[in-house]
């Protein structure tokens, strides 16, 4: 992730950004993470670019992950809590995609909190 040439992270920075990595990587295992894995297609889902601002998906958090662009770890959950939030404002509670949402919700903030002690 982080090149060995570059002496621009101090190591500490490094570990945070291993854990994010691995985090990532369960919440796009769980079986709940369909609706989360790639960004909502604007155009297929009525409604949705008009009512979402800020799209926020996996994958995205993952490119912005690799290209470095999580300075501090604040950003990173915030990009991740953005995909819950847009889920909820969306969607149901009581629908498949909503309830997903707050399966996956539940998952990370259990990790993030776990990883931190
Ligand atoms: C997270 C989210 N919120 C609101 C709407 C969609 C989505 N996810 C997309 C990938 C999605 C999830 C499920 C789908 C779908 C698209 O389009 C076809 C029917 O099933």
């Amino acid at each position: 992730l982080v090149s060995c040439t570059k002496r621009t992270k101090t190591p500490k920075s490094e570990l945070a950004v291993c854990r994010y990595v691995l985090l990532l990587a369960e919440l796009e295992a769980h079986q709940d993470a369909w609706p989360f894995l790639r960004p909502v297609k604007l155009k297929s889902v009525p409604g949705y670019k008009k009512i979402i601002k800020k799209p926020m998906d996996f994958f995205t958090i993952k490119e912005k992950l690799i290209n470095n662009m999580y300075l501090n770890q604040e950003n990173f959950v915030i990009d991740v809590n953005l995909v819950f939030d847009n889920c909820q404002k969306f969607n149901e509670d009581d629908s498949e995609i909503g309830r997903a949402g707050h399966r996956m919700k539940r998952f990370f903030d259990k990790r993030w909190t776990e990883l931190l002690h």
